[in-house]
């Protein structure tokens, strides 16, 4: 029963036996009560044409109490079912987010959020759907399918097995109809989740997509892919409309066929009347089984996509290795060294060559140097992002690798060029990642990065909802809350990606105040585009392709009259 790319499904199927056991009792329940019901037809059938009212009455209360049997086991499995099959959903749910989570941000880089979003929602509700007819309907339907066999077998098996002969033809029929609905349905899906990255992508720009005056260009971009969607899902539904029809006629003439053998055995005298009344009865109690074997067997196939889908996700391996023996980094000092370090994103284009650095605990370091130099690189490698193909990256004199990520990056404070504000409160938003909230740290963090004046001047103060990119807040204001929250974690040391876009004066001044108060005592690291904060740090490291050229204080570089002097006299002697 699960076969091929179903088969991954298995732990999360485990954890749900017991409810699969109890449909399953509920569906064997179920199926026993159907082989009743023609033989009661053909009872009914028997005194009515004798006249026989207390008989037929008789007969008709047996059939009204098999009926409420029956439905009583049908709630029973239909309720089994959906929470076998939701919990299953749920897990794995569960499973495929939190493993998405252990991947690298290098995975990120390129990966679509549209298209991760589809996969986690939709592909595994049709999952989910086929579970969920699989352990209830499906297995129903094929033990109705074999005891009504067996059952008109014992009425008549001259008939049966006439009726029979066209059985194998549909069954082939089915499973070719099958086959060419995974590949459609392969397609189908693909292309509903392109279009739900694109999507994720238009709207998640829409700043630059308006700024470029480029809606009709979107519109345009939008309906090829919504065209081609429309086209596949077309082929999809086509194929199963030519497949019902062609199963029903086949269907439709099998009983014509049944009805004229009927009247033949009937006039051999092989047969009684009442007894093809139940041979024909149980032939029509047939067809739903039937039909609903190939509805379900149809959706299998398709859903086989998505199960496919998702688990193309799972089987994407973390590219950073944790240590077994990883030990957590105790509090440091903020001491940090890169050691020869080599360090590549693809192979064959190095990054950084032969790279070393010692910076002592409480200094500020300015990574200056043009585009493409490595400074963020080198800063990711402190974060460990990535780790580095030869040489090392120590924080007290500790190798990166031997230690828990979690651990190193609780000491780490990193304010981004960028920052995003996730949809909570202003509170929520400064203890990002904690659950519990303490507002009095959170107010004092938000005092040294110069935000707590202005969330108090809101209404809600820190309680105020902020969306999930934080348009109601200015440039300024979402540095003074990331800055917050880097010093909410009062890290040993700062990564400082200064915006490149520029503020107006009174924010500026007051981020670089609240800059400056936060990177007192502690190691920063800052990606420096100002010249303020250039010509402050202890120490500025200029790099070009990714090898340190010159280090040194300002005046001290200015003095060598070296490269950092030719680029500083490029970029701010203006
Ligand atoms: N994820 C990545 N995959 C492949 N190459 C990358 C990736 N990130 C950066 N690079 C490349 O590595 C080199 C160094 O990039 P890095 O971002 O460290 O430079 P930078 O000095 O910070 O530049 P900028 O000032 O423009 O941000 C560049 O050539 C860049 O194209």
């Amino acid at each position: 029963m699960i076969a091929g790319s179903y088969r991954q499904l298995w732990p999360d199927l485990r954890s749900q036996w017991p409810n699969f056991l109890r449909t399953f009792v509920c569906v064997v329940g179920y199926v026993v009560t159907v082989p009743l019901l023609p033989y009661l037809a053909g009872q009914v059938t028997t005194a009515i044409s004798q006249g026989d009212v207390r008989q037929t009455a008789y007969w008709m209360g047996l059939a009204v109490l098999v009926f409420l049997i029956q439905n009583i086991f049908l709630y029973g499995e239909k309720v089994w079912a959906i929470r076998a099959s939701l919990s299953v959903v749920l897990r794995l749910r569960q499973r495929v987010y939190a493993h998405l989570h252990r991947l690298g941000i290098d995975y990120f880089a390129t990966a679509k959020t549209g298209d991760l979003a589809y996969r986690l929602t939709e592909d595994i509700d049709r999952i989910g759907e086929v579970v969920n007819k699989m352990s209830q309907q499906f297995i129903s339907c094929v033990l109705q399918l074999i005891v009504l066999t067996v059952y008109i077998f014992y009425l008549n098996w001259q008939l049966t097995l006439a009726g029979l002969i066209i059985a194998p033809l549909m069954g082939w029929l089915i499973s070719l109809f099958g086959q060419r609905l995974l590949m459609l349905s392969r397609r189908s899906q693909s292309e509903m989740s392109s279009l739900s990255a694109l999507m994720t992508e238009v709207f998640g720009s829409i700043r630059v997509v308006q700024a470029f005056a480029a809606q009709d260009y979107e519109v345009a971009r939008f309906s090829q892919e919504a065209e081609q969607n429309r086209r596949a899902r077309y082929r999809t539904e086509h194929l199963t409309a030519i497949q019902y029809p062609v199963v029903g006629f086949l269907e439709a003439i099998s009983i014509m066929l049944l009805f004229l053998l009927g009247g033949w055995q009937i006039s051999l005298g092989n047969l009684q009347p009442q007894a093809l009344v139940s041979f024909l009865v149980a032939v029509v109690l047939l067809i739903h089984p039937i039909d609903l074997i190939a509805q379900h067997y149809n959706a299998y196939k398709q859903t086989e996509a998505s199960v496919e889908r998702v688990f193309e996700l799972m089987a994407i391996a973390p590219t950073l290795h944790q240590n077994a023996d990883a030990i957590t980094l105790p509090r440091v000092t903020g001491k940090v060294e890169y050691r020869h370090v080599d360090f590549a994103y693809e192979p064959g284009k190095p990054v950084l060559r032969d790279l070393c650095l010692l910076v002592e605990p409480g200094q500020v370091v300015a990574l200056v140097g043009p585009s493409g130099a490595g400074k963020t690189t080198i800063v990711n490698l402190l974060a460990r992002f990535y780790d580095p193909q030869a040489g090392q990256v120590r924080v007290d004199g500790v190798d990166l690798r031997q230690v828990t990520v979690t651990s190193l990056r609780r000491q780490i404070g990193i304010v981004p060029q960028e920052t995003t504000l996730f949809s909570g409160t202003l509170a929520q938003n400064i203890a990002y990642g904690q659950t519990e909230l303490d507002y009095d740290a959170i107010a004092a963090a938000a005092k040294i990065a110069n935000a707590h004046d202005f969330i108090s001047q809101l209404s809600q103060g820190y309680h105020t909802w902020v969306g999930e990119r934080g348009v109601n807040l200015s440039g300024g204001q979402r540095q003074r809350i990331a800055i917050a929250r880097a010093v909410l974690l009062n890290p040993r040391i700062l990564i400082l990606d200064e915006a490149t876009s520029a503020l107006d004066s009174e924010s500026e001044a007051l981020v670089q105040e609240a800059l400056e108060r936060v990177m007192q005592n502690r190691t920063a690291f800052v990606i420096a585009h100002r010249l303020s904060t250039i010509r402050r740090a202890n120490r500025i490291i200029f790099l070009e392709q990714g090898e340190i050229l010159e280090s040194g204080t300002h005046d001290e570089l200015i003095a060598q009259a070296g490269r950092y002097a030719q680029f500083y006299a490029q970029q701010f002697k203006s």
